[in-house]
């Protein structure tokens, strides 16, 4: 028996995941592509059915430009098994191998990513500019070769991780259901939904952070059926999920789901911890293995299997056509809660940070740097330009973040319109009413096609704030959904409606026979 170590040179880690983290910028897994194919042929809710068309175009673009799918390219997440039987040469730690892979990826002048990472979480949360540090979980296993997963994990499904300790006879699958019927749309479905069940708290998220990146095979278990416990539960939590009507973007549908992922590990008997993170459509993961023959050695995936979707397929008849710089109020409130507008003209930006510094302005009785009276504010944090490019991928971030702000920006500014991603809550929704001031969505997960829609860029304040500054740009024919409507109507709660009780009734329709 051969007993010498394996040498494996720390450069052919960095090497490799440095160009793992620019292949999945750009290539959605097919796997996740197929899934999400089907769901757009299946799919009967026109809004749905737009928004899966409008990534699955976004999808294509991305991977012939080579140009990032989402704007948000994520928190580096690595699992590497490292074999007992192999000594890396390097002079650096693991992770600091790792970390260097991620600066090189995310400054990469090709095709820069955006770096989102904040240093100082708590008070200052100042960028940290190449998107370090990683998060890096290290297993010693049998063997002489080092198995990497990488991720690169989108901050808004992030953002909707939950985790509970049950009762030991509790029903996992209605903690699971009921929790995600709560967490809203700002995780970016249809994605999917992983599990972990059993060990410690920090086992259990350990067990789903790692299964949402197993290969998507739901439709095979269904075909096959379950073969264990686990199984049996991915298959009654895909369809559950499913049942509830959320669909693509929260608009309400049929698939809010591709596949649910589930993990066990021995637990204590007093003890059921379970941990659920949801995976958004920006689904970004690779595993590749070094054996000591050099980096990793990526081919392009076969894009033949990325559907050529047209516009003509994208449901858009009936669109308002919507001048930004000639809004007046009778007009914004004569937009409906489902309508699709095309937007052209100035719109500015601005999310979490520009929104935290203009309200203390306001607070200190300081004038904002951009006048937002009767203006449209789009909640943005783009990846930075390259070649002909005005801006980089642009898509919408959570906007509930601002929810908070939304009160006195509108109070205090004269802000006609905002754009962004997913729900409102309560207070927000109040103040679209009471400022009568609607809010609307655009498709989290087509940034670089919605980017195609933005003829300028320029940042006009707060340019500190790197990918958080404020711009203004020139969109023109950009496609959004009015989602509340200055009545304070929603698409996110009667869209879900809608196809929970269109899909119970299919169901009992199916069940007697007709
Ligand atoms: O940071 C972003 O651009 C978006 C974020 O991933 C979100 O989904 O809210």
């Amino acid at each position: 028996m051969n007993t010498r170590a394996r040498i494996i040179a720390g450069e052919d880690i960095l090497t490799s995941v440095a160009d793992a983290l620019q292949y999945i910028s750009y290539y959605h897994p097919p796997d996740y592509i197929r899934c999400l194919s089907e769901a757009f042929a299946r799919e009967q809710s026109p809004s749905a059915k737009n928004a899966i068309g409008q990534i699955l175009l976004n999808s294509r673009m991305a991977a012939f430009g080579r140009r990032p799918i989402c704007q948000d390219t994520g928190l580096v997440v690595v699992f590497a098994k490292i074999g007992m039987g192999v000594r890396i040469k390097s002079r650096t730690d693991f992770a600091d191998l790792v970390n260097e892979g991620v600066r090189r990826a995310y400054l990469d002048p090709d095709n820069p990513l955006r770096p989102s990472i904040v240093s100082d979480p708590l008070v200052k949360r100042i960028n940290t500019r190449d998107n370090t540090p990683a998060v890096v979980h290290v297993e010693l296993v049998r063997g002489k070769q080092i198995e990497i997963t990488i991720a690169a994990k989108g901050g808004g499904s992030e953002n909707k991780a939950r985790f509970t300790t049950l009762n030991p006879s509790a029903s996992v699958s209605d903690w699971v259901v009921d929790t995600v019927s709560t967490l809203g749309s700002g995780w970016c479905p249809p994605g999917l939904i992983s599990v972990g069940i059993g060990g410690s708290a920090e086992k259990a998220m350990l067990l789903a952070k790692e299964a949402m990146n197993e290969r998507i095979d739901m439709s095979e278990l269904i075909a096959r059926g379950p073969s264990s416990a686990e199984e049996a539960l991915r298959i009654e939590l895909y369809e559950r999920i499913n049942a509830l009507g959320i669909g693509a973007q929260g608009l309400g549908g049929l698939t809010t789901v591709v596949d649910v992922k589930v993990a066990t590990y021995p637990a204590h008997a007093a003890s059921k911890p379970v941990a659920l993170i949801p995976q958004c459509a920006a689904n970004r993961h690779l595993t590749f293995t070094l054996d000591g023959s050099g980096p990793v050695r990526l081919q392009p995936p076969d894009l033949s299997e990325w559907p050529q979707i047209g516009a003509g397929d994208l449901q858009m008849s009936g669109v308002r056509r919507v001048n930004l710089d000639t809004l007046t109020r009778e007009e914004t409130a004569s937009w409906r809660c489902g309508e699709t507008l095309l937007l052209s003209g100035k719109m500015l930006t601005g999310r979490d940070a520009a929104h935290k510094r203009m309200v203390e302005f306001i607070d200190a009785g300081k004038p904002l740097p951009v006048d937002l009276r009767g203006r449209a504010i789009y909640y943005v944090g783009p990846v930075r330009a390259v070649r002909d490019e005005v801006v980089g991928p642009a898509g919408p971030t959570t906007s509930s973040r601002m929810d908070d702000f939304a009160e006195k920006i509108l109070a205090e500014t004269g802000l006609f319109v905002m754009v962004g991603k997913a729900e409102r809550g309560p207070a927000a929704t109040e103040a679209i009413v009471k400022y009568k001031a609607p809010y609307l969505v655009a498709v989290g997960g087509a940034a670089y096609l919605i980017s195609r829609a933005v003829k300028a860029a320029r940042i006009v304040a707060f340019e500190d704030l790197g990918m958080e500054a404020i711009y203004e740009f020139e969109v023109q024919d950009m496609p959004v959904i009015m989602a509340v409507d200055v009545q304070g109507n929603s698409i996110h709660n009667s869209g879900p409606i809608e196809w929970r009780k269109r899909m119970a009734a299919d169901s009992i329709a199916r069940s007697i026979g007709i």
